[in-house]
């Protein structure tokens, strides 16, 4: 799942979990940054050790997935290398890549309102996270519930046409990798 900060992600894949019928894991990122030593990390090293942060979790996720484990993932792809690398990294057809929207003003006011986030941070995300513009599936969560959203994803897996996102988008801008399977 993509979409900005508060979009409501881990609302969704809590409620995934709850219906998918097969054993799931949802991975946020969150916990890979909850994982990193409490050290504190000065300006000029900060840059590099995020990247390295999410460059170890994509890895995590499609280890995960290549021992035959269904992963729920939210993610931002608000830097356009997080897409190509993910591109790199897990096997096309298996993607269902979900864009979760919802409203910039109801972003705006889940943000105040939980008051655990940086003002102004899914602003800064809204545009860019959805630059790619291709999913298999879309929910927006300004007018349906998790549970709403969840139910909309998990019908979707049943019936889900081919090519995916993932193959059109891995065709489309990682040309330098074989041909998308
Ligand atoms: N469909 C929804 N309708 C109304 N409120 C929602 C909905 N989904 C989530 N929220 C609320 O929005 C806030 C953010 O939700 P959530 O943590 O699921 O978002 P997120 O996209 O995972 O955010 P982050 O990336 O910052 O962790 C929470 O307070 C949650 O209760």
């Amino acid at each position: 799942m993509n979409g900005t900060s508060s979009s409501g992600k881990s609302s969704i894949a809590k409620a995934l979990l709850q219906i998918l019928d097969e054993p799931s894991f949802h991975m946020p990122v969150d916990a890979f940054h909850g994982m990193r030593s409490s050290r504190e990390v000065s300006s000029e090293e900060l840059p590099d050790v995020l990247r390295r942060t999410w460059m170890g979790y994509h890895r995590a996720v499609a280890g995960m997935a290549a021992a035959g484990n269904d992963i729920v993932v939210d993610h931002v792809l608000s830097e356009e290398w997080r897409l190509l690398d993910c591109l790199g990294l897990f096997r096309p057809a298996d993607v269902v890549l979900v864009g979760v929207r919802c409203s910039l003003e109801e972003l705006e006011r889940r943000e105040q309102a939980r008051g655990d986030r940086p003002a102004g941070l899914a602003a800064r995300q809204f545009r860019r996270v959805h630059a790619h513009g291709l999913y298999d599936v879309e929910c927006d969560t300004s007018t349906a519930g998790a549970l709403d959203c969840a139910r909309q994803i998990s019908a979707f897996l049943s019936q889900r046409p081919f090519p995916t996102a993932f193959q059109q988008l891995r065709t489309k801008l990682r040309p330098d990798l074989p041909a998308a399977g």
